[in-house]
């Protein structure tokens, strides 16, 4: 279906791809990993003839599509040549339905559509793109009403909705997948995988990235492994080995972070009592929940079941009413200035809106907002936001941050939206660690990242922790890090804190929990 040859790709005087050889089977299901910056989207972009490479000087190599020698210098002409690609970040209209956003620029026209005053005019049938958009989420195994509004629905769903205008397109030979389990939970996860193997099947080829060895070698027919820019290897299924697969991914072979824990009776930090939360149109009544002061708590439950809700309810970002205590003392949620003045930080899941100052370099990313905690960065302290800052100090600090926590860059000063994904988001944490608060609320601190810096990540989470007794709380559907790395791990199911369980308790006790259940019903059955 697909062959590319000594395929590359330099910004500047960097390469991000080097004489990259890689194909793809008709109906084969290809991995391509490798870790954060080793040029997974670079070349996924080229194929969807992204922008981006165009603007910056273009690709060199070849490219063949069923034997033909293609150029592709837009998007336009990747599509003609049946290529999809679906995107980390969405790219939903929240105020369309699902059904317009799945046949945007594919919309189903009433074959009276004609002329007036010579411009042509088209009137939308809104049926048969329902009918359209209802069948291309079948084939992916959704079942949901194509009337609901994108913004009123969970980002599972938006990750099907996705995938389903790439399929919905009748042209479609390839289909290029970026991370699409990230922001799923583990049910549908099961649902996507076993759909993308039916959408193989019927000869679509798929290139599926992810960071999560264990789905890809579950999936794939093949492995493909980039690092820095180069292939690696190649594996066939009869090959598959996950730890060979990341030592070629790293270089190295990856340690797993793990807790030695130390809890005992401690104070609280942070009392919810009985708040009630509003998101959209969802509701959260009635939540109670203590945090301890020196904890690291882990929040996890299926999406959409309200795990980020104290992070965001604190910080304003969803409506919270009701009694919520900072060390004794009562605060209105909502009130950022002083919860930030209490020493609280936020760093939310969704990329888009961690608030990256995308025209900054890297260093400024890193201490933005922490003069108050590191006077040393001004060069007058006492003058506040009015003093220079400190170069020297600033710049030994960034690059040792951006060194620690394996942050692919070319220096401090690279603006920070020409990093890979993994590595925005290592900036992100960089920050959050910079800003050093008392209690942290991170949001799936590892999706996007590879491997190795996952336990880099986890291994700086638990070094503030332990060394300065930050309280971490983290939202995440990664239930295995977690365990690993949480004192307690507080369970969502409907919308209510359902149990707080030990990590160590069995898995098999979370799963349960985790769709509402408990252990005493499951012997019972
Ligand atoms: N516009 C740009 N200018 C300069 N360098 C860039 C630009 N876009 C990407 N790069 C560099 O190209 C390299 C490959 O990045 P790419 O986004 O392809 O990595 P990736 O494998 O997809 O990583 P991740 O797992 O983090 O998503 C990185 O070093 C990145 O910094």
């Amino acid at each position: 279906m697909l062959k590319v040859e000594n395929l590359t790709k330099k910004f500047e005087e960097s390469y991000a791809l080097k004489d990259v050889n890689f194909s793809l089977k008709k109906g084969e299901i290809h991995g391509l990993v490798g870790a954060n910056g080793s040029g997974k989207s670079t070349l996924m972009n080229i194929l969807f003839g992204s922008g981006h490479i165009k603007d910056t000087g273009g690709y060199s190599g070849r490219i063949f599509i069923e034997e033909e020698n293609i150029t592709i210098s837009s998007t336009l002409d990747a599509l003609r040549h049946g290529i999809g690609l679906v995107h980390q970040e969405f790219a939903l209209l929240g105020s369309l339905d699902i059904s317009s956003n799945i046949k945007i620029n594919r919309e189903n026209i009433y074959p009276l559509a004609g002329k007036i005053l010579g411009r042509e005019f088209g009137i939308v049938d809104t049926k048969k793109n329902k009918e359209d958009a209802k069948n291309a989420l079948s084939k992916i195994g959704v079942n949901i009403d194509p009337s609901i509004k994108v913004s009123n629905v969970s980002i599972n769903m938006k990750q099907f909705i996705e995938i389903a205008r790439e399929i919905d397109n009748t042209n479609l030979k390839i289909l290029m997948l970026d991370e699409p389990t990230a922001s799923l939970n583990q049910e549908d996860t099961r649902i996507l995988l076993k759909s993308l193997r039916a959408i193989a099947d019927t000869g679509i080829s798929i290139i599926f990235v992810s960071h999560r060895l264990e789905e890809v070698t579950q999936i794939c027919d093949r492995v493909t492994v980039l690092r820095d820019g180069e292939v690696i290897s190649h594996y066939s299924k009869e090959e598959f080995e996950i730890n060979k697969i990341a030592l070629d991914m790293i270089g190295i072979q990856v340690v797993q972070t793990k807790r030695k824990r130390t809890v005992g009776n401690r104070d609280k930090i942070i009392s919810f009592q009985n708040v009630q939360v509003t998101q959209g149109d969802k509701l959260y009544k009635e939540i109670s929940l203590d945090i301890k002061k020196g904890e690291v708590l882990g929040i996890t439950g299926l999406a959409g079941y309200g795990q980020e809700i104290f992070g965001y309810g604190l910080m304003g970002l969803y409506d919270m009413k009701g009694n919520v205590f900072i060390n004794g003392e009562k605060v209105i949620p909502g009130d950022v200035g002083l919860i930030s003045k209490k020493g609280i930080y936020m760093l939310p899941d969704e990329r888009k809106e961690m608030g990256l100052l995308l025209g900054s370099s890297i260093w400024e990313n890193v201490v933005f907002g922490s003069y108050e905690q590191h006077k040393e960065f001004l060069k007058y302290p006492k003058m506040k936001g009015l003093s220079f800052l400190n170069h020297g100090v600033i710049d030994n600090y960034s690059s040792k941050l951006v060194e620690d926590l394996n942050i692919k860059v070319r220096d401090i000063y690279q603006p920070i939206k020409e990093l890979s994904g993994g590595n925005q988001q290592k900036v992100c944490i960089a920050r959050a660690l910079t800003i050093n608060p008392e209690i942290l609320f991170v949001g799936e601190p590892t999706r996007g990242i590879d491997i190795y810096s996952k336990e880099i990540v986890l291994e700086m989470l638990l070094k503030m922790n332990e060394e300065k007794g930050m309280t971490i709380v983290i939202s995440s559907g990664e239930i295995g890090e977690l365990k690993r790395i949480c004192d307690r791990i507080v369970i969502m199911y409907g919308g209510e804190v359902f149990d707080i369980l030990e990590p160590d308790v069995d898995d098999e006790v979370f799963s349960l929990a985790i769709s509402g259940r408990r252990v005493e019903s499951y012997e019972k059955n």
